[in-house]
């Protein structure tokens, strides 16, 4: 039998580099940040707006935050840093309001490392953009005359595109010309997404043409046309070397069809481009497996719908290195365990439990309570079927609401005894 010292050897042999060693975890933005106190972070998610949102309110509930473990093991694939953090709560307590903000922080990274170097111009055109002056910015593009970085180039089209601000895309694209700057397969598909949503497909289709490679991005920009895309990476930006943002894509239970498929949507009408799926393993065949490759952040909501979540997590975070954040609800009507969301605590850097308001007295809701008769665990639906409930309420609503089962069942086998 070996001894403990023995496997602490065979773990991590003393002055060697090994592929097992214990180290300590890297520091998490989720460790002690409560991104709900960040307003500038607020400012910055316009990015991902759609022009007819409303702004999004500040928070009306407390975050609760079980901090991450500080000892990770390191697997043998040299790039397994990727990390775990489960965001669980009822329904309405801000599980997809969080899980925006934290993609939001994990694109930040990469970002506030790039403007650090990046020249002045280009600099000033993202600030510009940023603080939510496109057309200030595409006015100093035109007026300076000088090609930019790709990255801001990128982040122009990327605004215009979500503000479906596409005469601005299309100066964006002038300029480029004029200047002689030749744009990459990256801001090709941009462009060319650029030309399919705003309707002009002639363009769409001589940009469609000249990509040397079709990714399933370009390939569903121009399938789709007008409409929205269906897969959405949001990033890349590292491949094409703008270095603008960490690479991230989101995923949504394909269940959840409340508010269309091509998006993430919290109760505040705030979106994120996502990918909806079936299940989780088919999300790397969907994406391509490149442009998996490339992800840093993978973001998936609506978690208690994927069967196969425990898996996904473990493969995404201890052997491809990726920072995985799962926003979904804990718990069913019945309180019960709900879907695998519990069985990936234990892979988890860290676990946020979210409350909400009760809607009877306005004190913090733990629990979701369904008004009505319906029975089955899995039943789409937002306050016209549910509302977050404190523990009282949730025990004297789930009474009322049972009582009121029993009577219409009763009625209802009443009304067929009499019919027949
Ligand atoms: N009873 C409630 N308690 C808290 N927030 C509520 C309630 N009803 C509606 N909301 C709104 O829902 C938002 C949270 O939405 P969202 O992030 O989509 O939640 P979740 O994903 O947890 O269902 C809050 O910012 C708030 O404006
Ligand atoms: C409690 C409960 C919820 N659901 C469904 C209802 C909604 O479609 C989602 C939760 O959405 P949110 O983003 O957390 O608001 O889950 C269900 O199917 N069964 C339940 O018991």
């Amino acid at each position: 039998m070996l001894t403990i010292s023995s496997m602490k050897s065979l773990i991590a042999p003393p002055f060697a580099h090994t592929p097992f060693s214990l180290y300590l975890t890297k520091a998490s933005p989720f460790a002690s940040k409560s991104i709900f106190c960040n307003p500038t972070t607020l400012q910055t998610l316009r990015f991902i707006h759609t022009k007819s949102e409303p702004p999004m309110a500040s928070p009306k509930f407390p975050l609760f935050s079980v901090q991450n473990r500080s000892l990770q093991t390191k697997a043998s694939n040299s790039s397994a840093s990727g990390e775990v953090h489960v965001i669980v709560g009822p329904m309405f307590a801000g599980k997809t309001t969080t899980l925006l903000r934290r993609i939001q922080a994990e694109t930040e990274k990469g970002r506030l490392a790039r403007v650090r170097i990046s020249c002045h111009l280009d600099k000033t055109l993202k600030g510009l953009c940023f603080s939510g002056r496109l057309s200030e910015a595409i006015g100093l593009l035109w007026r300076t005359g000088v090609k930019v970085e790709p990255g801001t180039y990128s982040l122009l089209l990327q605004e215009c595109i979500f503000m479906k601000e596409y005469r601005k895309g299309r100066r964006i694209h002038a300029q480029m010309v004029i200047v002689g700057y030749v744009p990459n397969e990256y801001l090709e598909n941009k462009l060319l997404i650029l030309y399919a949503k705003s309707g002009n497909l002639v363009t769409a289709h001589v940009l469609f043409d000249k990509l040397q490679e079709k990714s399933l991005i370009s390939w569903n920009s121009m399938i789709t046309g007008l409409h929205c895309l269906t897969l959405s990476a949001v990033g890349k930006y590292r491949e094409y070397g703008g270095l603008l943002y960490r690479s991230v894509a989101v995923i949504k239970s394909n269940k959840d069809t409340r508010f269309g498929l091509d998006s993430i949507v919290t109760h505040d009408g705030v979106k994120l481009p996502c990918c909806a799926l079936a299940n989780l393993s088919s999300f790397r065949q969907k994406f391509g497996s490149d442009a998996y490759d490339k992800l840093d952040v993978i973001g998936i909501d609506e978690a208690q719908f994927f069967e196969d979540l425990y898996d996904f997590c473990s493969e995404a975070a201890d052997h491809d290195g990726k920072t995985v954040i799962v926003a979904g609800l804990d718990g069913d009507y019945l309180r019960r365990s709900f879907g695998s969301v519990l069985d990936i605590i234990p892979l988890a850097d860290s676990v946020t439990k979210l409350t909400a308001r009760c809607e009877f007295c306005g004190k913090r809701a733990f629990f979701t309570l369904r008004k009505t008769k319906e029975t089955q665990t899995e039943l789409i639906g937002g306050s016209d079927i549910y509302m977050p409930v404190c523990r009282q309420h949730y025990v004297s609503g789930h009474v009322v609401v049972e009582a009121a089962r029993i009577v219409l069942g009763s009625q209802k086998s009443q009304c067929e005894s009499c019919a027949v």
